[in-house]
């Protein structure tokens, strides 16, 4: 399976569950793995058949940043339903991590995996 992939997205955005994140912005960092063939982009060197990561980059950006969110599970949901509806991808795998948020670890993090392909 053909897959685009964006690595380690930095998202600066509202977000946690306790009242002082709720006055602060955190980075979150995303990979996203999104299926697609690759085929006819590779073999036609067209653009316009190619999944752009950075198109996706920008509408995934916007998308958390426009409302304060609580949990990174939501933010990971809020993102492959875009993935799926906006841009066509049939499976995507989400990770959401959230550094800083536990001292003792270099980062937490959820990940999920959504549609089929
Ligand atoms: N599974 C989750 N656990 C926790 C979350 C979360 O988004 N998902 N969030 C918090 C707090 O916001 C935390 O990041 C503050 O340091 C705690 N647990």
């Amino acid at each position: 399976m053909d897959r685009v992939l964006i690595r380690e997205l930095r998202i600066d955005t509202v977000i946690g569950i306790y009242d002082w994140e709720k006055q602060i912005h955190q980075s979150l960092l995303l990979d996203l793995d999104m299926a697609w063939d690759n085929r006819l982009p590779g073999s036609t060197d067209d653009y316009r058949h190619a999944l752009c990561y950075e198109t996706v980059s920008k509408r995934i950006v916007e998308l958390v940043t426009a409302q304060p969110i609580e949990l990174i599970e939501t933010v990971a949901e809020m993102t492959a339903n875009c993935l799926m509806t906006e841009f066509g991808v049939l499976w995507v795998k989400v990770r959401v991590m959230k550094p800083g948020a536990v001292p003792s670890a270099t980062a937490v993090g959820v990940e999920i995996e959504r549609g089929h392909c």
